[in-house]
């Protein structure tokens, strides 16, 4: 999946300023960065939430023109910081909303309940009274209904334990495997800095070279913030390229 020129404008400021990045399949890639660096406001361009300038090229189409429920038909998933899962409904009311938004069949919610033991568990539990990790995994496994081509996770290890980031990722590693594309977005990759393939660091709304590795990754984040402490601003956001290929 390629974003090419994405500009994010809330207003007067500018959230994300002409970013390009490609996301390929079978990797895990990560995007990291400082509170308000524009992460959040990059993943919501690629799905279509908030208004944006640029291509979003999805398996060779150019997507960005379409609404987000759209883009979530042609293949695209986001699971949103926050989760954003309905609380008054059941965790099975909640697959069966999303399997009727993309016109799935229902055996899809059972697949669904099954992806994580505890999902069949409390399949008749609201989801508001879910602990967060489950909560996480419900807003997981409901993003993977219609088995996406590209899944967009942001903040997902927040407030979790490292057993449920642990199995969220192990998740993530099996999609990567059958080639999806997975993009997690952490302000903070320590914790999952190891189960990573590539990243790039966003700074500002700009978007730096790719970096193989996690630990490559983190550096290279630890790099960019230290350079910021000691110049400019326009010394201090990384170099922004342009690639193409991928997904
Ligand atoms: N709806 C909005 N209206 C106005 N400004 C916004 C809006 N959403 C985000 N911003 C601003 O855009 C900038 C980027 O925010 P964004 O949430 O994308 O950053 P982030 O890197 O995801 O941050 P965090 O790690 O804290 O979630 C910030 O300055 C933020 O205050």
């Amino acid at each position: 999946m390629t974003l090419e020129g994405v500009s994010v404008r809330y207003g007067e400021s500018i959230a994300v300023a002409d970013a390009s990045v490609t996301f390929t399949g079978g990797a895990i890639s990560a995007l990291t960065g400082p509170n308000g660096a524009g992460k959040s406001s990059l993943l919501l361009a690629a799905y279509g939430s908030v208004a944006a300038k640029g291509r979003v090229v999805l398996d060779g189409e150019d997507i960005g023109g379409l609404s987000a429920a759209r883009r979530a038909g042609r293949g695209l998933a986001l699971v949103p910081q926050g989760r954003q899962i309905f609380p008054r409904l059941t965790v099975r009311e909640n697959l069966q909303v999303m399997a009727d938004t993309l016109g799935l069949p229902g055996a899809e919610v059972e697949t669904a309940l099954d992806r994580f033991p505890v999902l069949r568990e409390r399949a008749r539990a609201l989801a508001g009274v879910l602990s967060g990790g489950e909560q996480q995994m419900l807003a997981v496994s409901r993003a993977l209904m219609g088995s996406p081509k590209a899944l967009l996770l942001d903040e997902m290890s927040t407030g979790l334990a490292p057993l449920i980031v642990a199995e969220l990722m192990d998740t993530a590693r099996r999609l990567a495997d059958e080639g999806t594309v997975v993009v997690v977005v952490e302000p903070s990759i320590g914790a999952i800095r190891d189960r990573l393939d590539r990243g790039y660091v966003l700074l500002r709304g700009t978007v730096s070279e790719p970096v193989d590795g996690g630990r490559e990754l983190d550096a290279a984040y630890q790099r960019a913030m230290g350079v910021t402490a000691a110049a400019s601003p326009a010394d201090a956001a990384p170099q922004a390229v342009s690639q193409r290929g991928g997904r």
